[in-house]
């Protein structure tokens, strides 16, 4: 049977990253996708963005909405301080599959809780079932049009605290306008938006990163 886009990303990260370097894992999944085939990771440019946020914030619980094939729930994690927690939820079970064993190979398991299902029906969920009250860091990447139905569920269910930042990908493409516009108006948002490019091209995209004023 025909191999999967995500199936064929995995082999590269097998057959050209050192197993527990999360490094290499990252190059690996870039090279793929500059030289074989295009995917939807976050990508080095916007990563490097990512990386400097994270590191800048240190956080100490992070959640990722959308993991896709893990690129950067490894990029998060791998900042993380000791006893840091990232728990990132998958909708889609063969990526989350797929994720589980990209994770599994840069040796960050330990840090990272993938959960599979629909952002809407977990995210009330998660104070009870995943022993966590509020996140440092939110990072959305999943469904473009719940960017803004997910950050409104995060604020009813107490998950933001003053200081919690968002950081949104692709908010020029695909685009997340009503989200935008939401977080640039809102007097409880200061953003910031980190020009960029969309993954592996020269199409604009970038971050907007919104801190929670409580
Ligand atoms: N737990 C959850 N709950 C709800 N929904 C969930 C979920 N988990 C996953 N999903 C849904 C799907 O997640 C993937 C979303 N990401 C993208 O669609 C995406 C698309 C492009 C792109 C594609 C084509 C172009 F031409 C140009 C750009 C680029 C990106 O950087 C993207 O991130
Ligand atoms: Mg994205």
């Amino acid at each position: 049977t025909q191999s999967t886009r995500p199936q064929r990303l995995l082999s590269a990260v097998q057959k050209n990253a050192t197993r527990g370097d999360p490094c290499s894992v990252v190059k690996a999944i870039d090279q793929f996708c500059r030289s074989k085939e295009w995917a939807m990771n976050v990508g080095d440019e916007k990563g490097c963005i990512l990386d400097s946020v994270v590191s800048e914030l240190n956080p100490t619980t992070v959640l990722e909405l959308g993991t896709y094939c893990g690129y950067s729930t490894v990029r998060i994690a791998n900042l993380l301080p000791p006893h840091a927690k990232l728990i990132t939820l998958e909708f889609n079970p063969d990526f989350a599959a797929i994720a589980r064993q990209v994770i599994a190979w840069s040796g960050l398991e330990e840090k990272v809780q993938l959960v599979e299902g629909a952002s809407g029906d977990l995210i009330p969920k998660i104070k009870q079932d995943f022993g966590v009250q509020t996140f440092d860091l939110v990072f959305l990447d999943h469904w473009k049009d719940r960017y803004l139905p997910d950050t409104k569920l995060m604020e009813a269910c107490g998950l933001l605290r003053k200081g919690s930042i968002l950081l949104a990908d692709n908010v020029i493409c695909p685009g997340t306008p009503d989200y935008l516009e939401y977080v640039r108006s809102s007097p409880r948002y200061e953003s910031q938006y980190f020009k960029s490019h969309l993954e592996y091209t020269k199409v604009e995209d970038g971050l907007e990163k919104s801190v929670f004023l409580g």
